[in-house]
């Protein structure tokens, strides 16, 4: 699979996406909380939400669905890839018996039933008391999140990441995201990453998660210190990262990180709930953490060819940004409006995704945030109207709107269901 990410707003290619199933429909009141949602979601109205956002992502990109890639990797004859997931941890830390009857189901299971395991979730089978009387529903249980591809893995550069998720609930999104993009062929010795099309991969530990990362261009990232992203994960990246260093590479590895040191607060679990780019010279940003003098705390990071890591401060986000050769202009999610801020802030408003150059999708529900698109320059129009005529779907810049109320109640936003594989250049 080919993989080139050299930046966050050049033309989406393709991108891994995930359609919500039976995991979403599984989920009880009791559990929404420990499954990372605000609430339980009306399963219907979400469906249609995501279908909607699915036929744009369609017309304007080409999307490989993570049960699509599953079912090619799951039928390999030796179940190589089966074993592949037992090796990198699926049944680890599960009671023997638990881990021993699931680990003959793994190998006996069509590749259809195995795709709905380890998706949808496997009904518990007790075969103990003990198992039987515990408050446990599943052997494996549903991951109603993994529609949130953006968060299990990254691309920088023709590198695959594979993150370190913070929930042991999402834990298994990144073995399945590294298994649908082929990465388990990297244990075949016959094949290395620059000889076949099987992407070069890290599979990080400490804690990190790609909501988190942002790839500004060939020679910065910037990366949110947050609930889910710590400095041990971070550090993870950076060796990744510097291991590259003197490697040809096309697009370029990245030799900057600016670190954003987001408040641990729900509403901020990753940096793109506060920051994402709509074009390569204007962000979305909400206006609390980084305006004035008080804003968020900023750590550089960078390395020149053999020299190690160091690490120093900065005085802004934009001071940072500056310093890299890549000034933003700030655009203030929610408006001028304290309160408004932090209610369309709460609702996903700033998660923008981005498909081309001054082309983004958002969730119509946070007008203001629309608003400062519109007063911005960018001409806004709803995913119907779009795609109703060419010349619409050519206009720039522009912003299509999607309704979001009940995707948003996952506690996510567009930027976060989407994965981008590959994405064209851009020259500024
Ligand atoms: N990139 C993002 N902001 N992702 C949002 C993920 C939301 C998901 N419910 C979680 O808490 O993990």
């Amino acid at each position: 699979m080919n993989l080139s990410i050299p930046n966050e707003v050049g033309r989406l290619q393709s991108v891994l996406l995930h359609n919500p199933g039976r995991e979403v429909a599984a989920m009880t009141p009791d559990r929404a909380s420990e499954n990372l949602f605000y609430d339980v979601v009306p399963f219907e109205p979400m469906v249609e939400e995501y279908r909607r956002f699915r036929k744009v992502m369609e017309v304007f990109s080409e999307p490989v669905f993570i049960r699509d890639r599953l079912a090619v990797e799951l039928r390999d004859e030796g179940g190589l890839a089966r074993r592949w997931l037992v090796h990198h941890g699926l049944l680890a830390g599960l009671h023997r018996s638990k881990a021993a009857r699931l680990h003959t189901w793994l190998m006996k299971a069509s590749v259809e039933e195995l795709i709905q395991g380890l998706v949808g979730g496997r009904e518990k089978r007790s075969d103990t008391l003990e198992d039987y009387l515990s408050g446990e529903t599943h052997d494996l249980p549903p991951l109603p999140n993994l529609f949130f591809t953006r968060d299990p893995g990254f691309v920088i550069g023709s590198d695959l990441f594979i993150s370190a998720m913070a929930h042991p609930v999402r834990r298994r999104e990144g073995l399945l995201t590294a298994l649908a993009l082929g990465a388990w062929r990297l244990d075949d010795q016959s094949i290395t990453p620059d000889t076949g099309s099987i992407p070069r991969m890290h599979m990080l530990s400490g804690s990190i998660e790609g909501g988190d990362v942002l790839v500004l261009d060939g020679s910065t990232i910037v990366v949110g210190l947050s609930q889910r992203t710590n400095p041990r994960g971070v550090d993870s990246l950076i060796s990744s990262l510097w291991s590259r260093r003197n490697g040809k590479s096309n697009p370029p590895v990245p030799h900057r990180i600016i670190l954003v040191h987001l408040p641990h607060q729900r509403s901020m679990i990753h940096l793109d709930m506060v920051f994402t780019l709509v074009s390569s010279t204007q962000a979305l940003m909400y206006r609390p953490l980084f305006e004035g003098v008080r804003g968020v705390r900023v750590t550089g990071v960078s390395w020149e060819n053999r020299e190690p890591p160091r690490f120093y401060e900065y005085d802004s986000v934009f001071q940072a940004l500056e310093a890299a050769g890549h000034p933003l202009e700030p655009l203030w999610g929610g408006g001028g409006d304290a309160t408004v801020q932090q209610r369309e802030q709460w609702m996903a408003g700033i998660n923008v995704c981005s498909l081309d150059e001054g082309l983004v999708i958002a969730y119509k529900n946070n007008p203001a945030t629309i608003q400062t698109l519109a007063h911005a320059g960018f001409s806004i129009m709803s995913d119907q109207k779009v795609l109703s005529s060419r010349d619409l779907m050519e206009k720039r810049p522009l912003c299509i709107t999607l309704p979001g109320l009940e995707l948003a109640r996952a506690g996510g936003g567009l930027r976060c269901m989407t994965m981008p594989l590959t994405r064209a250049a851009v020259t500024r």
